[in-house]
C-alpha cells in the first residue's frame, strides 16, 4: 500500500499493521464492513485554512434561518448578523464544550455528562428556530460542508464490492445524509445510525429522536433495537474510521470481530495557533499524538483525504 509512505501516517506497530492488512485481504471481501464516524472522518476537517462546519455548527452562519430569523432580516440587520442571537449561543457552546471533549486529561466519566449537557442545549437551541425540513437542502448547498478528498472512490468501491458502510455519527443525521446525497454517493450498501431531527406536519423542527448520540457513548449501548450488526455477523474483518477516542467503540455491538483495523485523522493542526476563536484553550496535536498512537493502528495528521483508506481499501478488495 503505497499510500502508508505519505508523511501524514504516524504507525506505532507498522509490522502488525502490514500484518492486519495482509489479514484482511486473505479473509477476502465477504468478510468485510467498514464502520466510519461523520464529521471531520468522512468530512474535511479544514479548507484553505479555515475550519470546515460539523453537521451541526453549519448552522451557525447559515442563511437559513427561521421565521423569526427573516423577520429580524427584514429589519434590517441581515448583513451584520445574518442569523437569530440565540444561534450565536451555538457558537457559544462549542467554545466551551469543544475542548472539555478533545482534553486528553479528562476521564470519560468527567466528560460524559458534560456531553449530554452540551447536545441538549444545542439542540433545545435549534428546536428554537423552528428550523424547516425543507431548508436543510439549501442549508447544506450553501455551507462550506464538503467531503474529504478521494470521498467519490471510497463511497464506490465500497458499494461495487458490497461491501456495507455503517456511517456512526454524533451529528445530525438529516443533515449528513444531505450532504452525502448532494455529493452523490448516498449507495444502497450505506447505513446512517445519528440524531435525527422529528418534524411536524408542516415540516417544523419540533424535537430531536431518541437515543441522543454524543460523542461518547457511540457504541452497543444506543444501537439496542437496530439489529444491524447482528444481521452482518458473517462479516467478522472490519475498518474503522475516525477521528476521536469516543470513536474507538463504534464497532463494540459486532458479535464476531476477527480482525479490526482502526484508522483515526488526528485533525487540529495546520491551522492558525490561538487565538484562533475555536482553538482558543485547546490542547496542540503534540499532546494528543501519544494516545492517538496507542488508541488507533493508524493516525493520520493534518491529512484532509481519504488517500490512505483508499490505498488500504485497493489492496484488499484486489483479487488475489
Ligand atoms: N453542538 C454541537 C455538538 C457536537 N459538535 C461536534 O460534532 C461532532 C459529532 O459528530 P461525529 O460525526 O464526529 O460523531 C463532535 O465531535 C462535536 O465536536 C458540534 O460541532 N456542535
Amino acid at each position: 500500500v503505497p499510500e502508508l509512505e505519505k508523511a501524514t501516517v504516524r504507525i506505532r506497530q507498522p509490522e502488525r499493521v502490514r500484518g492486519i492488512i495482509r489479514t484482511l485481504r486473505e479473509q477476502g471481501v465477504a468478510k468485510l464492513q467498514v464502520v466510519s464516524d461523520f464529521d471531520m472522518t468522512l468530512s474535511r476537517f479544514g479548507c484553505n485554512g479555515r475550519r470546515c462546519p460539523t453537521s451541526h455548527n453549519i448552522f451557525h452562519s447559515s442563511h437559513v434561518v427561521s421565521e423569526d430569523g427573516k423577520k429580524k432580516s427584514v429589519k434590517g440587520d441581515v448583513d451584520s448578523v445574518p442569523f437569530p442571537s440565540a444561534m450565536l449561543q451555538l457558537k457559544d457552546l462549542l467554545h466551551y464544550y469543544y475542548p472539555i471533549e478533545i482534553d486528553p486529561n479528562r476521564t470519560l466519566e468527567e466528560k460524559r455528562p458534560l456531553m449530554v449537557e452540551w447536545w441538549t442545549r444545542a439542540h433545545e437551541l435549534l428546536v428554537q428556530q423552528k428550523i424547516r425540513k425543507g431548508d436543510i437542502a439549501q442549508l447544506v448547498r450553501e455551507s462550506e460542508a464538503m467531503l474529504r478528498d478521494g470521498f467519490k472512490e471510497f463511497f464506490d468501491q465500497l458499494h461495487k464490492n458490497n461491501v456495507p458502510l455503517f456511517i456512526f455519527s454524533a451529528g445530525i443525521g438529516d443533515v449528513l445524509e444531505e450532504i452525502i446525497r448532494q455529493a452523490d454517493v448516498f449507495h444502497s450498501n450505506v447505513k446512517v445510525v445519528s440524531n435525527y431531527m422529528d418534524f411536524n406536519d408542516d415540516g417544523v423542527l419540533m424535537h430531536f429522536k431518541e437515543p441522543l448520540i454524543h460523542t461518547y457513548n457511540k457504541n452497543n449501548t444506543v444501537l439496542q433495537g437496530t439489529q444491524y450488526f447482528q444481521q452482518l455477523s458473517s462479516r467478522t474483518s472490519i475498518i474503522l474510521l475516525g477521528d476521536s477516542m469516543g470513536d474507538l467503540t463504534m464497532a463494540d455491538g459486532i458479535p464476531k470481530v476477527e480482525n479490526i483495523l482502526k484508522i483515526g485523522f488526528l485533525n487540529d493542526k495546520g491551522l492558525p495557533p490561538p487565538p484562533h476563536p475555536v482553538l482558543t484553550g485547546l490542547l496542540q496535536v503534540d499532546e494528543r499524538r501519544g494516545k492517538y498512537l496507542e488508541a488507533y493502528d493508524i493516525v493520520l495528521e493534518s491529512d484532509e483525504t481519504l488517500d490512505v483508506v483508499n490505498g488500504i481499501l485497493r489492496y484488499i478488495l484486489t483479487e488475489t
